[in-house]
């Protein structure tokens, strides 16, 4: 923050989730995040804001049409961390073949949402052989050349479901609670879900009913209804818990805030002459050789070097019940880097091109 915005004025730092309208009444730019509503509560008394910047792909904790109507700029930052989340999911379905002794390859993912984090998904699964079916009526619609499916379908063929769609409320393809008691039941036996979008999408409640009647469905959630406070009930019946992490990764954060950064240098007609590269501590060269990337268990051997979700499952069952466990978590999440920082050995030979395009960088060794 202070490195791209320290020259442009004094930083102010507040609690984003308590933010009230008396703290932003002078302020010349707003940067929030996803916890923070942006909205004529918060700022009437401020008559002075030139940018409201988020570092998020989600807006829906902010007002567009109040935001529109003051002639304040707005921008977010949309696929600054859609390699995160795409990395994040691919790892938990990794993780989940493993603990089921029930291999990813050979599955059938379906993915529901192919906007930024729904493609990223898409391209691990593709780098890994894996065969992917997209849902979005709304792209469809808008003629994107991609071929899709309903969503009846993708639960009827596919073995894996990934959300990653926005929460909106009205409208023809409204995806709150577009899981809910029925279209849960409607899923195959056996089937992966996975939430990285937004809670709202599942009925939590629902989803608790169903789970308990329903073990053979595995069901990893990185967001949930209600957050900070998740249902606790629900915890247990969840093979791997995250407090809405999935897009941490350092580069998706730098990323998300350079964007900003680029915006407001823009509003404010001033030159901005940072790089991105500044905010990123150098890549990994560790020596692992593709050569080893044998199977799957091997390959996720690699994955849990960049990440290891299995950490922050343990944190989360151990904290979200604490005051303010949720967010100390996401507010102290340790440094995550993506799959691109870690340098593999002959990542060039025909036969593990895949890594490469799975996102790791290659060198020579
Ligand atoms: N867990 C986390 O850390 C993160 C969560 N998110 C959440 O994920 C959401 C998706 O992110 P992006 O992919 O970057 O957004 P995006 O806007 O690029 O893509 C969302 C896609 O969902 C599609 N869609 C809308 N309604 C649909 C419906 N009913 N059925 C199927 N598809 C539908 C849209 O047409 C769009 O292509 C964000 O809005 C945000 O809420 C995003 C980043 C990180
Ligand atoms: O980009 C989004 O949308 C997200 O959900 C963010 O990754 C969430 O992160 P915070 O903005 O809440 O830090």
């Amino acid at each position: 923050m202070q490195q791209l915005f320290g020259d442009l004025g004094t930083i102010e730092t507040v609690n984003g989730r308590e933010l009230a309208a008396e703290q932003v009444k002078d302020a010349d730019v707003l940067l929030v995040r996803s916890v923070t509503k942006v909205n004529q509560a918060l700022l009437e008394n401020n008559d002075k804001l030139k940018f409201v910047g988020s570092a998020t792909i989600g807006t829906d904790h902010i007002d567009l049409e109040y935001l529109a109507c003051r002639n304040i700029p707005f921008s977010n930052a949309p696929g600054c961390n859609a390699t995160a989340v795409g990395e994040f999911a691919f790892i938990a379905m990794l993780e989940l073949a493993q603990r089921f002794k029930s291999p990813l390859k050979g599955k059938v993912v379906g993915i529901v949402g192919a906007g930024n984090t729904g493609t990223a998904v898409a391209k691990c699964l593709k780098a890994y052989g894996i065969e992917v079916l997209l849902c979005d009526p709304v792209l469809e619609k808008k003629g994107d050349s991609r071929s899709f499916v309903s969503l009846n379908t993708l639960i009827d063929k596919c073995d894996v479901v990934s959300l990653h769609v926005p929460i909106t409320k009205t409208g023809e393809h409204k995806t709150w609670y577009l899981f809910d008691e029925a279209r849960l039941n409607s899923l195959r036996e056996n089937t992966w879900l996975l939430n990285c979008c937004r809670g709202e999408v599942i009925d939590n409640r629902a989803l608790l009913r169903f789970k308990q009647q329903r073990d053979d469905v595995k069901v990893v959630l990185d967001v949930w209804e209600g957050e900070p406070n998740p249902m606790p009930e629900l915890v247990p019946y969840i093979e791997f818990c995250t407090p809405h992490i999935a897009g941490y990764s350092l580069e998706g954060k730098a990323r998300g805030t350079f964007m900003l950064y680029q915006q407001l240098t823009k509003v404010l007609a001033i030159k901005g002459d940072k790089q991105m590269e500044s905010l990123l501590p150098p890549l990994w060269s560790e020596q692992v050789s593709a050569i080893e990337i044998a199977d799957e268990r091997a390959l996720l051997q690699l994955a849990r070097f960049v990440y290891d979700l299995r950490d922050d499952d343990e944190l989360f069952r151990n904290n979200f019940l604490n005051n303010h466990g949720f967010d100390h978590m996401r507010k102290n999440h340790k440094h995550r880097r993506e799959f691109s920082a870690l340098k593999v050995g002959n990542i060039g030979q025909t036969n593990v091109n895949w890594l490469s395009n799975l996102g790791f960088s290659g060198v020579e060794l």
